[in-house]
């Protein structure tokens, strides 16, 4: 949800992402798009393509073509339509042509026969869709994602991307998958690319958690609170995802590999929130027995408030590989404790940036932010192309 007015750089002309003359054709290039998952980030992200569709083909030569969108169970091609409705509410399916899903189908689909660039984005949070990236990126097809299971899952599966990337020359970029919008992955892959040494990362990843630590004041129920976080799109599509610690210990793992530390989730010290009884239930069942967590959420708060304290779920890891995911209470006047909404903290401590941590802190969850990130990922690759069709 984004609350703020519109700023005043959006009066000012767009610089051009690349050097092309207005309405040259000499550097314009086609980039076939597809789109699986239009949940709540994916229907941010089709807004937001829809919108800069016009100004990237004047400013930066880029044709941004919208191929398909596919859905869990169908999918509709040919949507480079200017009549396609995003969010795709039962306005949208009225107006709209849907066949049965297949991945293999869709991306033969985005890829056409004409030789031009294709891009895969993969909104979903769905390992079936993970396991396809291997052989998209070694058929040529980009691949950008926040769904963090690849990044996170087996290293087998991790490495055989990575080989499909150096291979094909097909490019994988998947910075939304930790903290949303924030430029994290690109602020560790460059600090690593100039020579730099990572000696650890510690910070608040969950945007959710962040949240909920701000809110959680004793006012409102802390089931109330999660729900509201689930509404306006901070959580995961399951919220346990969040609250068992899993999704900041999946973040964790994405940037060790980044490193270059072969990390598993399963090396992750992971404090959960979720008592075991409630671990195992459907989702639906789940946000049924919310409640169950007030009692002990609201006993914390209280320890954590006649200490003086604030509660603040941090995460770190090192250079040896420890990593550790957990609820604490800081001092009321720790950088951690002075964050605002979903704002997420990380503090990279490297070689350089040794006595005092570089900083990247902002907000961390939620569609627009989240769908911002893929955006510019998209066009990064998007930059590095040459002309084809
Ligand atoms: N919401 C955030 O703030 C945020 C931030 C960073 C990353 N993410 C990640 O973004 C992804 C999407 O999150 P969301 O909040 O939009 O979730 P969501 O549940 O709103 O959307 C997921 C969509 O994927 C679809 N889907 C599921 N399986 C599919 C399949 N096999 N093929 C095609 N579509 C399928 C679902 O039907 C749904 O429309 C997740 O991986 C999440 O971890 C979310
Ligand atoms: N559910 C996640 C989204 C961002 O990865 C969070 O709250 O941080």
């Amino acid at each position: 949800m984004n609350t703020c007015a519109p700023p005043l750089v959006d009066q000012l002309q767009p610089l051009p992402l690349t050097a092309t003359t207005p309405g040259s054709t000499a550097r314009r290039r086609v980039l076939a798009v597809g789109l699986i998952g239009p949940g709540r980030v994916g229907s941010a992200l089709l807004a937001q393509l829809r919108a800069a569709q016009p100004r990237l083909a004047r400013d930066a030569g880029l044709d941004l073509r919208l191929c398909g969108v596919a859905a869990s169970k169908r999918m509709w091609l040919d949507c480079d339509d200017p009549e396609l409705r995003v969010g795709l509410g039962s306005g949208a399916e009225r107006a709209q042509i849907w066949r049965p899903g297949n991945l293999d189908e869709f991306a033969a689909h985005v890829t056409g026969d004409d030789g031009r660039h294709a891009l895969l984005i993969d909104c979903s949070a769905n390992d079936a869709v993970a396991e396809r990236y291997a052989d998209w990126l070694a058929a040529g097809i980009h691949v950008v994602t926040p769904n963090k299971l690849a990044g996170s899952g087996p290293l087998q599966r991790w490495h055989a991307i990575r080989a499909a990337c150096a291979n094909g020359g097909a490019r994988f970029r998947y910075e939304a998958t930790v903290c949303a919008g924030l430029p994290i992955v690109q602020t560790l892959r460059d600090l690593l690319d100039t020579g730099d040494e990572l000696l650890a990362i510690d910070g608040m990843f969950s945007g959710t958690l962040a949240w909920l630590c701000n809110r959680h004041d004793g006012n409102h129920p802390f089931s109330t609170l999660v729900r509201e976080a689930h509404a306006l799109g901070y959580t995961e599509p399951d919220p346990r995802n969040d609250l068992s610690g899993m999704d900041v210990a999946r973040k964790l793992v994405i940037l060790a590999r980044e490193a270059g530390w072969p990390l598993s989730l399963e090396e992750v010290d992971v404090q959960s929130l979720v008592p075991p009884e409630l671990a195992a239930l459907s989702p639906e069942a789940f946000m049924q027995r919310l409640p169950e967590l007030d009692a002990p959420m609201a006993s914390q708060l209280a320890a954590a408030r006649a200490g003086g304290g604030v509660l603040r779920h941090v995460a770190s890891l090192d250079r040896h590989g420890h990593a550790s995911v957990k609820l604490v209470v800081l001092p009321a006047a720790h950088t951690f404790a002075h964050t605002r909404l979903t704002d997420n903290i990380v503090q990279f401590t490297t070689r350089r940036y040794c006595d005092n941590p570089l900083v990247v802190q902002g907000p961390g969850a939620g569609p627009e932010v989240t769908a911002a990130g893929v955006f510019t990922d998209l066009l990064r690759i998007a930059e590095s192309l040459g002309v084809r069709a």
